[in-house]
């Protein structure tokens, strides 16, 4: 199986490029099927997440293909097959997004219920709710999701948990409803406005997204459309992460500052010299340690979810002690232990982390658990002394594209070794 096999003590310094959000692609890829005819979507990354998503499509009779300007076509008309089976939703969630266009577009759907995963138990509850309130039949069944309509209704949703994919299975079940949809304390990320944008470019009539109300005004039929995604944040975060806490410079281009807020506060609290333009930002730390830093995690406009490892990996070798607390999954700190394994000094009570900067970590063989804390092993990695080897790094393949390639450009000294695929 594959591994990351990194020599630590390098600061990094150069230019990044950034790669298309992975979940932004996610969900847009599978909005395409609400379609007559074919839609052309852009700035996709190679992700492991991309590749079983248009698995999926795929075997359900989407035409997939990729024309010369790499752009990714889905001709959706060929569409015969409305099921997502487990095999592809246990290496994936996401997948349960198909659930919404398939039953607003084709009347029936059979969805292989996602279980819990290492971060937390994850439930689907909301989904199935709403889709239940526009009209839905909805039944779990021998482990799958099964949901069939005639055509749904609108109707007013208030979802009790602010919830990103509910939020997004909903909207695009409600472009093809029959009247208004209102979702009330929807999600705000700045994925959901992409989903959003992509679905206006259809035809579909969508007042609101970006605030926690969203309006849907249904319409009878969608149109193709073409599309370029957004820049990933969580992956632009990542490597200024990675630049503090090696005491580099590192820029990020074709990014987005503006999406990262909540993240880019916390690094110049760290120390970090931040500076931006309209689709690059910097992080100068002038050989500098970082400062410890506080954070609580919460959905968007908050601090997110998906930093926390980061920042976690941060914190373990910055100046002085930092507390992170966990709001949004239950069981988001499977990276503490394989930290412990490189000299952090972190202490766990409840959702919270206690983490006591130390002067230097020591390479050791570690494992990865879930994708962003495999993100926070390989950059403790960066840092430590000597030689980490990070395990299933098929994690890491879900959200990062060609991650020890743009690491290698910034001058770490790191290398996938192995070779292999995802158990399944
Ligand atoms: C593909 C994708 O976009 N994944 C992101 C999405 O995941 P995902 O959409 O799965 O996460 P949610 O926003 O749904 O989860 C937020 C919280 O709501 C709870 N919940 C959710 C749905 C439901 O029906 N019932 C319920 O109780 C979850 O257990 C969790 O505690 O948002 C998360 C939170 O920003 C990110 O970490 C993930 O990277
Ligand atoms: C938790 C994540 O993704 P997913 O929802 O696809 O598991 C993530 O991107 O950090």
């Amino acid at each position: 199986m594959a591994r990351i096999c990194i020599e630590g003590g390098v600061p990094l310094d150069g230019q990044v490029w950034i790669s298309g959000a992975k979940n932004a692609v996610l969900p847009i890829l599978v909005a395409s099927i609400l379609g007559d005819d074919t839609s052309r979507i852009s700035n996709v990354p190679h992700l492991q997440d991309v590749t079983t998503t248009m698995e999926l499509l795929g075997r359900m009779g989407a035409a997939l293909g990729m024309d010369e300007r790499m752009q990714v076509e889905i001709d959706p008309s060929g569409m015969c097959n409305f099921e997502a089976p487990y095999d592809l939703v246990k290496t994936m969630r996401a997948s349960i997004l198909v659930l919404g266009p398939l039953v607003a577009r084709y009347g029936q759907a059979r969805v292989s219920l996602p279980g819990g995963c290492a971060i937390g138990s994850r439930p689907v509850d909301l989904h199935l709710r709403g889709l239940e309130q526009l009209g839905a039949r909805v039944t779990v069944r021998n482990g799958n999701i099964e949901a069939t309509a005639d055509r749904l209704r609108g109707a007013r949703i208030l979802l009790d948990t602010v919830t990103v994919t509910g939020t997004e299975n909903l909207l695009m079940a409600a472009t093809l409803a029959r009247g208004t949809t209102v979702i009330e304390n929807a999600a705000q990320e700045p994925e959901v406005v992409d989903l959003a944008d992509f679905l206006i470019a259809m035809g579909a009539q969508i007042e609101g997204a970006g605030t926690n109300t969203i309006t849907v005004q249904g319409v009878e039929r969608l149109a193709g459309a073409e599309y370029a995604v957004l820049p990933d944040r969580i992956e632009t975060g990542t490597y200024l992460v990675a630049a503090a806490m090696t005491g580099g410079r590192v820029r990020c281009t074709r990014a987005e500052p503006r999406h990262l807020d909540a993240v880019l506060d916390r690094l110049a609290e760290a120390g970090g010299n931040l500076s931006s333009g309209p689709d690059w930002i910097e992080l100068d730390m002038r050989g500098e340690r970082p400062r410890s830093v506080n954070l609580t995690t919460a959905p968007y406009p908050a601090f997110p979810t998906d930093m926390q490892a980061q920042f976690t990996a941060l914190n373990t070798v910055a100046e002085g002690t930092a507390t992170i607390t966990e709001t949004v999954f239950e069981n988001r700190f499977m990276h503490v232990q394989e930290l412990r394994r490189l000299g952090a000094d972190i202490q766990l009570k409840g959702n919270t982390a206690i983490i006591r900067g130390v002067p230097r970590l020591t390479g050791a063989p570690i494992m990865a658990t879930d994708l962003r804390a495999s993100a926070s092993l390989v950059l403790a990695g960066l840092v430590a002394e000597g030689r980490t080897l990070v395990d299933r790094v098929y994690h890491i393949d879900r959200g990062y594209e060609i991650i020890e390639e743009k690491l290698g450009q910034l001058g770490a000294r790191i290398r996938r070794v192995g070779s292999g695929v995802q158990p399944g």
